[in-house]
């Protein structure tokens, strides 16, 4: 491996779907050679039938093999192993079959959506034998993993530099030409950020779906109209640059060539990846949000709109029983709740300007929440994460690219990782702050019109009310800490008690009513 510009010449590619295809494409073209593994021969020879019709890819570049064997017979040493596999279980038994093969020095680069946890238990067993295990999240799906994907890794000081040139070469490169790669951080770090990245991307998709009903139904636009605002929405300001608001302004144009009707048209209102187990990154990054005490309720709203939406069967059982419909999914698409045209837009330009902020302001809050939850997971595992690069990362190639957002606030804030007054938390940081308080007159108004004529607005709404509580020290909570304390004996603190440091239970008890 370590050659005279100590990047990478040969690697295998064990796992060959969708993102391990483009991969393994990507690193061909850029003069590796790539040896394919895959239980499925037809996915590698898909591989190689894709490069021979290429113009960048030597065919010459790839080899197939049936066995871990002569994968590893194909390799220089130090083998070097990118999978892209599904989590869990996979992996393990890829390990474990793979491990008799392993020499000192060997390295794996984890690219699937593993868990963190997983990360670090495989990265245990491979250090007592002086095998490097790098978890590597990589975001920018499967058109991204042929042309350049954000990559996010993971992993001791000492691996970490030994990967990187290889994968500054293939990453996704943002305007200045710098790869969205670099030391994010110790241990299973890399796979813990991609993982808040997808719950980041969820309240980012839930926001922008929630903005498209709303024009939808509560402007009763056209798709090509709805696709213009997208695209003006992505083209300057606030949300200029946003990856998911662009793919939106293409979702809503694009038609099927054989019928002439849009997909979009067609396309059935359910979310499925969490009951299929294809991807845990939603239901992992929601479980740490809580583990961790942070309320992140845009990523988590968004999450539950997710769940309810994946079983549709339930759904319309439980329209039944509340007496509209037959209770059988496909007979009809109805609501007992049916949103309706909003009331009281007269306005429909400086509407739109507020449903843009509205959308921008949960965006943002999206971030913000997802920041905290890796600064406070820094604290706990300490990660060593270097946000700087985190957010160089995200920049470009990856699914919540927002150019605005990193560049304009994110950057310049993590920038200053070096200072001892630092804080990773967004929410200390005026820019930020003077951001999502310019939002909350928009988000209002937007979230008040839409609950008037029942838009489904989880991810918008839970934004709002989570900017009032978050910023608030006069919560009616008391009420709350009041019922623990008349039925649990929980103790509070009285008014002015409060000081710094971690919370701690109150010092107070009042026999409310006698035992
Ligand atoms: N799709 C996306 O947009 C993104 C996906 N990811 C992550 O990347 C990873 C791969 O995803 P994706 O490409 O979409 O999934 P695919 O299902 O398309 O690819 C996974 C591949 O792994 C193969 N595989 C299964 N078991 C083994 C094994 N024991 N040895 C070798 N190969 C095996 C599968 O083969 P077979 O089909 O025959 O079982 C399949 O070809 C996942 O962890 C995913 O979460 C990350 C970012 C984006
Ligand atoms: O990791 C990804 C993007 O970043 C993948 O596209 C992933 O499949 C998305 O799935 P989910 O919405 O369940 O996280």
């Amino acid at each position: 491996m370590a050659s005279q510009d100590s990047s990478i010449k040969k690697l295998a590619m064990i796992g060959c779907g969708s993102m391990g295809g483009g991969m393994a494409l990507l690193f061909a073209s850029k003069g590796i050679h790539v040896s394919l593994q895959d239980p499925s021969v037809e996915a590698m020879d898909t591989i190689i039938a894709s490069a021979e019709k290429s113009t960048d890819v030597p065919a010459s570049m790839l080899s197939k093999h049936a066995d871990y064997e002569s994968l590893c017979n194909s390799l220089e040493k130090p083998k070097v192993f990118v999978w892209s596999l599904p989590h869990g279980s996979v992996g393990d038994g890829v390990l474990e079959k793979l491990m008799p093969f392993l020499e000192k020095g060997d390295v794996i680069i984890d690219c699937g959506n593993e868990h963190w946890q997983n990360t670090e238990r495989r990265q245990g067993k491979c250090v007592v034998r002086g095998i490097r295990y790098v978890g590597c999240g990589v975001s920018g799906g499967y058109q991204a993993a042929r042309r350049g994907p954000s990559m996010c890794p993971g992993a001791d000081d000492e691996t970490l530099p030994l990967v990187l040139p290889t994968l500054r070469k293939v990453a996704a490169k943002d305007p200045d030409g710098k790869p969205c790669v670099g030391r994010v951080g110790t241990g299973g770090a890399g796979h813990y950020c991609k993982m808040i990245h997808n719950g980041i991307e969820h309240g980012m998709m839930s926001a922008i779906t929630e903005a498209f009903g709303i024009m939808k139904v509560g402007l009763d636009m056209s798709l090509d109209d709805i696709g213009d605002v997208f695209e003006q929405w992505n083209a300057k300001g606030e949300l200029e640059g946003t990856f998911l608001v662009w793919i939106s302004r293409d979702i809503c144009r694009t038609e099927d060539p054989e019928t002439g009707e849009r997909v979009l048209d067609s396309v059935e209102d359910k979310v499925v990846q969490d009951y299929t187990g294809e991807e845990g990154t939603g239901i992992w990054s929601n479980t740490e949000a809580v583990e961790r005490h942070v309320p992140a309720p845009t990523l988590t709203t968004a999450h539950y709109i997710r769940l309810a939406s994946g079983d549709r069967r339930q759904r319309a059982k439980i329209q039944a029983a509340f007496g509209v419909g037959s209770g059988k999914p496909n007979d009809e698409h109805t609501s007992v709740f049916p949103p309706q045209k909003l009331e009281g837009v007269a306005d429909r330009a400086a509407f739109l300007e507020d449903l843009r902020m509205a959308v921008y302001t949960a965006c943002l809050a999206a971030y913000c929440q997802g920041m905290i939850i890796i600064e406070k997971a820094d604290k706990d595992y300490h990660f060593n994460i270097d946000y700087a690069e985190l957010i160089q990362v995200w920049k470009a190639g990856c699914i919540i690219q927002a150019d605005y957002i990193s560049n304009r606030l994110l950057a310049p804030l993590y920038a200053q990782q070096s200072a001892s007054n630092f804080s990773a938390n967004p929410l200390y940081h005026k820019d930020v702050t003077g951001d999502l308080k310019r939002g909350v007159p928009h988000l209002r108004s937007v979230v008040a019109k839409s609950i008037g004529a029942d838009q489904v607005v989880p991810a918008l709404s839970a934004t709002l009310e989570y900017l009032k509580y978050q910023t608030s020290t006069d919560l009616p909570t008391s009420f709350y800490e009041a019922q623990l304390d008349y039925f649990g004996k929980h103790m509070f603190d009285r008014k002015g008690d409060d000081v710094e440091g971690a919370p701690m239970t109150g010092k107070h008890h009042f026999e409310w009513k006698a035992a």
